[in-house]
């Protein structure tokens, strides 16, 4: 209810936009994809490789790897250990860069202090870059050069717009965070659909009043429930980025969910939202790169 006195003011429930719903149609497309590609001959292959011991890497590197399973692209997995050396990985890269069975190539983050992720990340061959972190494909992105990797999460929050009928298109959408992997690509990708966009991180002023004038919120700070439900413009659509483990081991995202839903026309949850898009469009992207090795 949007009032307290009676019917007068009734607001709808938002529709919850369902990334695990829209993740499992991603990964059956992908599944027609690779099969596609082994009557070609062609056997997509993805290596992840990871460094040390964090956690959290080793449980997302294990979902990445089921999720290759479950779509018919093999995996293998390159586990360094935390005292690795730049120069090692860089070997290690340079020879997944040569191996024709590799298709597509993923550095799990974060890395290790001591290693340089910049130039792990640079010497990434563009053609088999799995994540679209290399600086070709981050300037093919934004000069919309078409066909090459996308950052999975900006590219999972698209696919997710497209799929709950929001046309971006002269739009007021606000991109909270101006993180290389989520923020900017995501203002580009909103921007080449039209959107005017805006870009907010931790200097701006009046977030709650730059919120306030969006249609579309994509929050992506990484501060749990930063952005407060009574920001959100009346039936504004909003995107939650955020992954925030609480102490009682909750997990919440960037926005204030239940006083945001209570505005919104739509929203994404948090578990169960951005996150597995995050995962299928590393497949996406892994079968489009096996694609184009065709002749
Ligand atoms: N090379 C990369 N490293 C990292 C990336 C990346 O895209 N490429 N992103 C994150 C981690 N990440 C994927 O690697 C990732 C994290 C979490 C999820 C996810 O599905 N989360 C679930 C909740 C999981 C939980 O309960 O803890 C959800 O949102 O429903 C997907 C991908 C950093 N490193
Ligand atoms: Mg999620």
């Amino acid at each position: 209810m949007g009032d307290t006195c009676g019917m007068l003011f009734y607001t709808p429930p938002p529709m919850i936009i369902d990334g695990k719903q829209i993740a499992a149609k991603v990964k059956a497309e992908v599944a027609e994809g690779v099969k596609a590609l082994k009557a070609k001959g062609v056997h997509t292959g993805l290596t992840v490789v990871r460094v040390g011991e964090d956690p959290a890497s080793a449980i997302y590197v294990r979902g990445k790897r089921k999720d290759c399973e479950e779509v018919g692209i093999h995996s293998d997995e390159h586990h360094l250990p935390a005292t690795v050396t730049q120069a090692e990985l860089l070997a290690l890269i340079a020879k997944l860069n040569a191996d024709p069975k590799v298709h597509g190539i993923l550095v799990q983050l974060p890395l290790p202090k001591h290693v340089d992720e910049r130039a792990i990340l640079d010497a990434i061959s563009p053609a088999k870059d799995a994540d679209g972190f290399h600086p070709f494909n981050v300037g093919a992105l934004s000069i919309g050069i078409p066909g090459v990797p996308r950052p999975c999460t900006p590219a999972g929050v698209m696919r997710m717009l497209e799929e709950a009928k929001v046309d971006p298109k002269g739009k007021r959408a606000i991109v909270i965070g101006r993180s290389n992997i989520v923020g900017k690509p995501m203002a580009a990708m909103l921007l080449e659909k039209h959107a005017t966009v805006t870009i907010a991180h931790s200097r701006t002023q009046d977030l709650a009043g730059e919120v306030a004038r969006a249609d579309i919120v994509v929050a992506a700070i990484g501060k749990a429930e930063l952005v407060k439900g009574d920001w959100i413009r009346e039936g504004a659509v909003v995107i939650d980025v955020g992954m925030n483990r609480l102490a009682d081991g909750k997990l919440v995202g960037d926005v204030e969910y239940a006083a945001a839903a209570r505005r919104a026309s739509a929203i994404t949850p948090v578990p169960g939202g951005v996150g597995p898009m995050t995962r299928a469009m590393l497949l996406v992207n892994t079968v489009e790169l096996a694609r184009r090795t065709l002749p």
